[in-house]
């Protein structure tokens, strides 16, 4: 068990190359089971969830190998084992082995999915797409028992925006007889990756991107070769430690659209973003300003990106409220975070941030992965040394952290975690 180590008060310079959307990946892996022949994918980023879902597909029976960004999946030998516990917990995509399970072999067992812990995380509406497809669904001591003599389409409305529901259904009707329609869908670009690797794939889909999809199902997909887009929530990290802690930073290998919404915010607040073709450049030299954002489905501002902006505002004027409206327990970061010295509470869904506030290093633990970020950034501000543990979750979606930090003059290393440590942090 490692520990992180910073040594805070650097400030940052310099380029920084952002991999492929963690979102993407994992639900990408599981699509490749849909395929009667060899998928490829590549800018796959170097994160724990990638090789838990290789690891995965090898227990069904697919051929995967896994080299430096680039996964190729050989689907021809899969068969539709039970995935009841294990490796499934670890991560929460896992679910999307479900989808693709279903629409594949018409019957599949799935634990329940782990990832982050953000409160509930319900189910509920991947459960009603599928049963509108014609699976039978029950939930047997924590796996859901997926199976159907035959998917055929439907028209699906879902009562909640959601990413998962949205591509989870998409995976199960591709080679369902008939059209689906998912009405309300969720508009993520992740979901537009699904479908364009589906498409290449030979299933016919119209509307990724909009809250209406369309897909005809097709008798079989193949095999083909796909780049996952840039990984917007880890642009929009170190756009946003570049905020707090740069002087002048490029986030590269990015698409700026998809971070509209937090470019819009950083501006509000008087940090300097200029966007280019496939980076922006942050300068950070002003003072700045508290602002207020609320979370919400895309376009809006990313749930994924609330922690880390609220310990950037601990550093801004005034008052700030940020509110989740999408998971709305989203707030363990924050006790850590006024261990080290920030002045914010907690009132029902929203954090109240009264800034601007000196942060010290302090021992401090992420208990999800964007927590994590939210305390990496803090140690990086702070004065004297920061040990953040946790570190598991923090790898579940940041490729090459250290190296990626380093090479922005930041002062961090890993370390061993001791005994009492240890022990610590079980109890
Ligand atoms: C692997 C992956 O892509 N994870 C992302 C995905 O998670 P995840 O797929 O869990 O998020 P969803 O978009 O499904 O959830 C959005 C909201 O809908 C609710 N909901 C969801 C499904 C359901 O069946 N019933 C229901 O009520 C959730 O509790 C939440 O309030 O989108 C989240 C919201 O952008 C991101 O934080 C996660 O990083
Ligand atoms: C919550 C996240 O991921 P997951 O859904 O995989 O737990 C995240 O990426 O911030």
């Amino acid at each position: 068990m490692d520990k992180l180590m910073i040594e805070g008060g650097y400030p940052l310079e310099g380029t920084v190359q952002i991999g492929g959307a963690k979102n993407s990946a994992v639900a990408l892996i599981p699509a490749a089971i849909l395929a009667d022949s060899p998928v490829t994918i590549d800018n796959l980023p170097a994160i724990s969830d990638v090789e838990l879902l290789a690891e995965l597909l090898r227990e069904i029976g697919g051929e995967v190998q896994l080299s430096d960004h680039e996964m190729t999946i050989q689907p021809e030998n899969m068969f539709s084992m039970p995935l009841p516990n294990g490796r499934v917990k670890q991560l929460r995509a896992s679910y999307y082995l479900m989808g693709a399970m279903l629409g594949k072999f018409k019957k599949a067992v799935i634990g329940l999915p782990g990832g982050c812990n953000l409160g509930p995380r319900p189910i509920d509406q991947h459960i009603k797409g599928f049963e509108a497809l014609g699976a039978r669904v029950t939930n047997e001591q924590g796996a859901i028992y997926l199976r159907a003599d035959e998917l055929k389409g439907a028209r699906i409305y879902l009562d909640v925006v959601s990413v998962g529901a949205t591509i989870n259904i998409m995976l199960a009707a591709v080679l369902a007889k008939g059209q689906t329609v998912i009405e309300n869908a969720a508009k993520e670009p992740e979901i537009i990756d699904v479908a364009t690797l589906l498409t290449n794939m030979g299933a016919k889909i119209k509307g990724a991107g909009t809250n209406v999809i369309r897909i005809d199902g097709v008798e079989s997909l193949h095999g083909c070769r796909h780049s996952i887009i840039p990984d917007r929530i880890e642009a929009g990290t170190y756009m946003i430690l570049a905020a707090a802690i740069g002087q002048k930073v490029v986030v590269d290998n990015i698409i700026p659209y998809h971070v509209e919404s937090l470019i819009a915010k950083l501006r509000e607040m008087g940090v300097s973003v200029e966007e280019r073709d496939d980076q922006v450049l942050i300068s950070n030299h002003k003072a700045k300003t508290g602002v207020d954002i609320k979370t919400l489905v895309y376009p809006g501002f990313p749930t994924d990106l609330q922690q880390p902006f609220t310990t950037l505002l601990t550093q801004a004027e005034g008052s700030s409220i940020v509110t989740d409206t999408i998971y709305n327990a989203r707030f363990k970061h924050i006790d850590e975070l006024r261990r080290m010295g920030a002045d914010v509470k907690v009132e029902g869904r929203s954090a109240i941030i009264n800034g601007a506030s000196a942060l010290q290093g302090a021992k401090v633990r992420a208990s999800d992965l964007r927590a994590g970020a939210a305390l990496l950034i803090a140690g990086l501000m702070a004065d004297g040394v920061t040990e953040l543990s946790g570190l598991e979750h923090v790898d579940r979606g940041y490729e090459n952290l250290e190296e990626k930090l380093v090479g922005l003059g930041a002062r961090i290393w890993r370390e061993q975690m001791s005994e009492e440590e240890r022990e610590q942090v079980k109890s």
